[in-house]
């Protein structure tokens, strides 16, 4: 077996309306570098990690249990670019990236639609699996036996996220959201959702920005556990994005601005907030990689 590297975008989820169906692939990678060894070992922030208990290993497990294919030793060196519970889904890249390696170790030959239904079986949703597989923005929901997912690549938007040091776990931020929506409420709330779509086929970014700000399903209910949540809105629109909204189940926050004035908000918005990472992101266009040349 040549040396290898798996390579897994960063996505945001949700995109405001979207919530459990819309993400979009950003350009902030795990990358797994893997070659042949003796044993198994698994090295990450700088050290040893032990195999059985890593997030990642146990997926790689589960998948070649699945598929009754045993795998040959290996090492593997993990460089993480994603900052963990933040809202950039990093466990759906760590999930995703758990499947490629034992579908590359194994040699298991397994279809997007495989990789696909067994990231969202794992992770619930498909929102950040579709992206971290795909690239772009896809559109993907669970139905009986399959995920349909679309996706979109031409997207011509900057975007900036504001990442706060601390972490929310997605977990914590669901337990916020009711069971059950009444049905006018409902109504709305997918409404604003359909349009959001169809303002960016029609790339009327204006109205996207405008129904990013007035999602209903989840933010509503989950701003108050979100460092700054007005501010940066108000901020970002002064500065002239078209809309923020939640990255994933937050707290990280996400502007989208016309292309090229990336660079002159970002500026603005460093101004201020103390104690974010304010970063202008590409959008990831090819979703998860495999490269020979390490
Ligand atoms: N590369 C990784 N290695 C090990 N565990 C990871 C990795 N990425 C994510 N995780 C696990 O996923 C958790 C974060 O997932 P979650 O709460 O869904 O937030 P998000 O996906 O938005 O970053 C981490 O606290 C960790 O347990
Ligand atoms: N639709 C999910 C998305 C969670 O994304 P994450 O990046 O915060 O894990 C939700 O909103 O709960």
């Amino acid at each position: 077996m040549m040396p290898f590297r798996i390579s897994v975008p960063a996505s945001s989820a949700n995109l405001g309306p979207g919530f459990d169906s819309m993400g979009l692939a950003l350009g902030l990678y795990i990358h797994l570098d893997v070659e042949c060894a003796d044993q198994n070992v698994f090295f990450a922030h700088g050290s040893e990690e032990s195999e059985e208990n890593h997030f990642i290993w146990n997926i790689t497990t589960q998948v070649a249990e699945r598929y009754g294919a045993a795998l040959p030793p290996c090492k593997v060196q993990e460089t993480n670019e994603i900052p963990l519970a933040r809202g950039l889904g990093s466990s759906a890249s760590a999930i995703v990236a758990g499947i490629e390696l034992a579908n590359q170790l194994g040699n298991l030959q397994l279809t997007d639609e495989q990789k696909l239904a067994f990231g969202t079986e794992i992770e619930g949703h498909p929102d950040n699996i579709a992206p971290a597989l795909f690239g772009g923005l896809t559109i993907s929901t669970m139905l009986k036996n399959d995920i349909p997912s679309v996706r979109l690549n031409d997207i011509e938007l900057d975007l900036i996220a504001y990442i706060p040091e601390v972490e929310l776990k997605t977990e914590v931020a669901r337990d916020c959201l009711p069971d059950t929506y009444e049905r006018g409420y409902a109504a709305r709330a997918s409404a604003m959702s359909n349009l959001a779509v169809a303002a960016l086929y029609t790339k009327d970014y204006a109205l996207f920005g405008k129904m990013l700000e007035n999602d209903l399903f989840h933010e509503p209910f989950r701003k108050a556990l979100i460092p700054n949540f007005d501010l940066i809105r108000e901020k970002a629109k002064e500065a002239g994005a078209y809309g923020t909204a939640l990255s994933g189940a937050g707290p990280t926050m996400l502007s989208f601005m016309p292309k090229g004035n990336g660079e002159k908000v970002k500026n603005e918005m460093v101004k201020q907030l103390n104690g974010y990472q304010v970063q202008l992101l590409e959008i990831d266009t090819k979703g998860v990689s495999i490269s020979q040349n390490i």
